[in-house]
């Protein structure tokens, strides 16, 4: 089976957050199971910067009024097809951000000719290569299956992956006539939405499966709190909506050959862990005494629940507790949380910035993960905190709920526990949880077990990459 994936990031090529992560590691999972896959991604400058010895696949001399060309690309054995676009993605900036961190204004029009990129492909254009099957990813590629519908292109059976319907990609109508739909596609089973257009929305009515990264998430989106306008939609296509929870990449993350730690250690040479624990004592300058050494690497959003973290500050301290924390995001959380690192100096510490080497010191090094999201699709860094021995403590949301054994008696008497959930998330809830995390760290005993049984925990994308590739075909099949 042949399947073009539709991103806006994959790693390692371009990375803002856990969609990168998925959309690199998917494939190479479910290569062994019969699946080859093209990726197809935004020339950005730091991609274009990345790719060795590319070959020219196809060349658009209009692609939305713009010249393009599909370079190929193999890196690391995956496919990577890059839209060289230099119009839309020849940009100083992030992904979708300007150097100021401002959406970029045409934001519609980049994602619209990735997906009109992604259609035309779909639809044979490529010598040599056709899909069986496209697979979108969240709203900037979620127009793909728009295109397909609409588009004087042929319709392959499509899937749309939601990673966090919090970002829909919803811009004015007067951008409808550029996006060159007929004018029945400006509709309720089309991409209309409340007036405006909405990406994500388009997708969802059209892709003919609709998946998201967990089961509870699946359930939750259903419901108003968290389907953010879009429960409806969704509660309307039930039957085509998947909860496939994420995996992760076991070589790039595996503590026993991770080259971004001070020491690696296993399950069975926990010992070594201790090193990079004096690593990240050394780095922030943080007391070295016996006490927990918490940590937090998340993008600094009211999503991730950051505010919840710098107001509490002061408290995890005074309960004996060490802090470091990895992070951008929201200028006021960030302002806030070096403060409180400033404040207690030895303490909490606090590196801005995105740092994939640090994220994963951290992990090796750090006693235990604190998520307390507000909701999460599924989540990666508890999965890696999993295979690293950092004992995640999570809020009982979306994919933290699927992945997390809570330590209650029951999971602690059967020896199943891998972590600390917490229902409220607020900030009592979040205390309460750190002091139970506190007291499970004192019993040393049952903190090593805590920690090897996350460890055996299957993090991988086996069953997941199984359920991916049972959906392909289905659709495959019904033609459909
Ligand atoms: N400052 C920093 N430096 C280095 N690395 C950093 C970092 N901040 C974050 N990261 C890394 O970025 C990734 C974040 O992944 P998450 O799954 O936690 O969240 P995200 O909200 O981005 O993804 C969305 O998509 C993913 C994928 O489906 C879902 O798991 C998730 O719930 C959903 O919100 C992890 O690999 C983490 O280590």
């Amino acid at each position: 089976m042949k399947v073009l994936s539709v991103a806006s990031e994959i790693f390692p090529l371009i990375k803002t957050g856990g969609l990168a992560d998925v959309v690199g590691a998917l494939p190479v999972a479910l290569k062994p199971l019969g699946v080859d896959t093209k990726t197809l991604v935004p020339g950005y400058p730091i991609v274009m910067k990345a790719i060795r010895n590319p070959v020219v696949r196809l060349q658009f001399d209009d692609l939305l009024g713009e010249e393009a060309t599909i370079l190929e690309v193999d890196h690391d054995g995956v496919s990577i097809l890059v839209l060289d676009a230099p119009a839309f993605y020849n940009r100083k900036g992030g992904p979708y951000v300007d150097a100021a961190g401002k959406d970029y204004p045409d934001n519609w029009r980049r994602f619209a000719a990735l997906s009109l990129a992604g259609a035309e492909i779909a639809a044979g254009i490529m010598p040599g290569w056709r899909p069986d099957l496209v697979h979108a990813h969240d709203w900037q590629s979620a127009l793909v299956s728009v295109y397909m519908r609409y588009y004087p292109t042929p319709e392959l059976p499509s899937v749309l992956t939601i990673h966090n319907i919090a970002f829909q990609g919803q811009f004015g109508a007067d951008v409808f006539p550029l996006l060159r739909l007929p004018a029945h596609a400006f509709s309720i089973e089309g991409l209309e939405y409340y007036g405006d257009i909405g990406f994500l929305k388009g997708g969802l009515q059209t892709a003919h499966a609709i998946t998201t990264v967990s089961p509870s998430y699946a359930e939750e989106i259903l419901l108003p709190e968290f389907g953010m306008g879009l429960e409806g939609l969704i509660a309307s296509r039930i039957d085509s909506l998947h909860g496939i929870v994420n995996g992760i990449d076991p070589d790039v993350w595996n503590p026993e050959t991770d080259p971004m730690i001070a020491r690696n250690f296993g399950p069975n040479t926990m010992k070594n862990r201790i090193e990079n624990r004096k690593a990240i004592i050394e780095h922030f300058g943080l007391d070295d005494d016996n006490g927990p050494i918490f940590c937090v690497v998340s993008r600094l959003t009211w999503q991730k629940g950051m505010d919840l973290l710098a107001s509490t500050i002061e408290e995890i301290v005074a309960m004996g507790a060490k802090l470091v924390i990895l992070g951008a995001g929201d200028a006021a959380l960030e302002g806030a949380l070096l403060s409180a690192a400033a404040n207690n100096h030895g303490r909490v510490g606090m590196a801005v910035g995105y740092n994939e080497p640090m994220s994963h010191l951290m992990q090796a090094g750090c006693d235990a993960i604190i998520i307390p999201s507000r909701f999460e699709p599924c989540g990666l860094t508890q999965l890696y905190g999993l295979r690293y021995g950092c004992i995640p403590v999570v809020a009982r949301t979306g994919g933290l709920n699927d992945t997390i054994i809570d330590a209650n008696h029951a999971a602690v008497a059967a020896k199943v526990a891998t972590g600390v959930q917490f229902a409220h998330v607020t900030s009592e809830g979040l205390l309460h949880a750190i002091r139970h995390t506190m007291q499970l760290f004192r019993d040393r005993k049952l903190w090593t077990q805590m920690q090897k049984q996350g460890m055996k925990s299957d993090v991988s994308w086996g069953k997941s990459a199984e359920r991916y590739a049972a959906l392909y075909s289905s659709l495959v099949s019904k033609g459909m």
